[in-house]
C-alpha cells in the first residue's frame, strides 16, 4: 500500500497545486509529516487519511489503491452506435467515473458532441446501451456547443429563471453567480444583446447554478476573451464531480484534467491518463498530435 499511496499523494496534491505547506496547514501537521508520507517513511492516521481524501476530492480507495472504486462507476456505455449520412460513432464503450476530469479530443467532425449529446439525452443512439447510476434529472449539468438562450430576457431575469427552475433561488447568491462571472454590467441587458463572450459566461454560469454529479461542456471558452478563459479554468478546478469537456484549448487542459479521450474513426481510441502523458514528458497537445495522425484532415 505505501508506495501506491505515496504516489498517490504526491499527484493528487500537485494536481490540486497544493504545497506541501499548504497541505500541512489544512490537516494540522508540519510539513515534515506530509514529506515522510510522500516518501513512504509513515503513513498517516485513519483520521488524516479521511481528512487527505476530502481535501484531495478522492475515494478512499482512490487515495491508498489508486483504483477508482467500482461504487463510484457513474455512467456506462455500451458498444454505443450512431450514424447520420454516414456512421459517426462505430462502437463506443467507456465507463465513467465520479471524480474522473475527461477531456474529450478529437478532429472536426469526429463525433465528439454526437457523443455527448447522446449521453446528455438529446440524441438517441442507433444502438448500444448507457446504463446510468446517477439521477440525471439532478445530477447532470450541460453546457452545450451552442448556447441555448432566451434573448429577450434580461441577464437578471434569465439567471432568475434558472435558478428557480433549478431551485437554487436566492437574491444574495444570483447576485454572487453574476458578480463571479462578471456580468454585473450586462445585468438589465438583453440577453440578445450581449456579445458572444457574454454569452458563453452566462451559458457557463447557468450551467453551474446548481451542483451536478456530471457537467458537461461542449467547446466552452470557444468566443471568450483571454481572462474569461483564465477565469472559465479557474473556476472548473473548483466544481466538484465529474466533468467531461470537449475542447481544443491545449493551453489550458494540461492543469485542470485526469484523464484524456481520443474519438478517432467512430471510437474511443485512446482513453489515458494525465499524469501517464506527463510522464513521458509529453504535454497533452505532443501527445495528441502524436495520436490524433487525422488532425486537420477532416
Ligand atoms: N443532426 C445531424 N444531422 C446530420 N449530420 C449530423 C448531425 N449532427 C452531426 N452530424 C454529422 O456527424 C459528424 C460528427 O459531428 P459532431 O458535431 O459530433 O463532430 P465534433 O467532433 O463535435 O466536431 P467539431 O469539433 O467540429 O465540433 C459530422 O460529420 C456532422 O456533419
Amino acid at each position: 500500500m505505501k508506495n501506491i499511496f505515496s504516489h498517490q499523494l504526491i499527484t493528487l496534491r500537485r494536481r490540486k497545486k497544493l504545497s506541501q505547506n499548504d497541505l500541512a496547514g489544512k490537516l494540522y501537521v508540519s510539513r515534515q509529516s506530509v514529506s515522510k508520507w510522500e516518501n513512504g517513511e509513515t503513513e498517516p492516521g485513519i483520521d488524516k487519511l479521511i481528512s487527505l481524501a476530502e481535501i484531495l476530492g478522492v475515494d478512499l480507495d482512490f487515495l491508498l489503491l489508486g483504483k477508482e472504486n467500482i461504487n463510484d462507476l457513474i455512467i456506462k456505455i455500451s458498444n454505443l452506435k450512431k450514424s447520420f449520412a454516414s456512421p459517426v460513432l462505430n462502437g463506443v464503450n467507456l465507463n465513467i467515473y465520479g471524480k474522473d476530469r475527461i477531456a474529450l479530443l478529437g478532429s472536426n467532425g469526429a463525433g465528439k458532441s454526437t457523443f455527448t449529446k447522446i449521453i446528455y439525452g438529446e440524441l438517441t443512439p442507433d444502438s448500444g446501451s448507457i446504463e446510468s447510476y446517477i439521477d440525471s434529472r439532478d445530477a447532470l449539468n450541460v453546457m452545450p456547443q451552442d448556447d441555448v438562450l432566451m434573448g429577450d430576457l434580461t441577464v437578471t431575469e434569465h439567471i432568475q429563471l434558472a435558478a428557480l427552475i433549478d431551485r437554487v433561488y436566492s437574491t444574495g447568491f444570483i447576485d454572487q453567480m453574476i458578480r463571479k462571472f462578471r456580468l454585473e454590467k450586462q445585468q438589465g441587458t438583453f440577453v440578445s444583446k450581449l456579445s458572444g463572450g457574454q454569452k458563453r459566461r452566462l451559458s457557463l454560469l447557468l450551467a453551474l447554478l446548481r451542483e451536478s454529479k456530471l457537467l458537461i461542456l461542449d467547446e466552452p471558452t470557444v468566443g471568450m476573451d483571454l481572462n474569461s478563459i483564465d477565469f472559465f479554468w479557474r473556476y472548473l478546478d473548483h466544481v466538484g464531480g465529474c466533468v467531461i469537456t470537449v475542447t481544443h484549448d491545449f493551453n489550458q487542459i494540461d492543469k485542470y484534467f485526469s484523464r484524456i479521450l481520443l474519438l478517432k474513426d467512430g471510437k474511443i481510441a485512446q482513453d489515458v491518463s494525465v499524469d501517464k502523458i506527463h510522464s513521458h514528458n509529453q504535454t497533452i497537445e505532443q501527445w495528441y498530435r502524436q495520436h490524433n495522425d487525422g488532425e486537420g484532415q477532416a
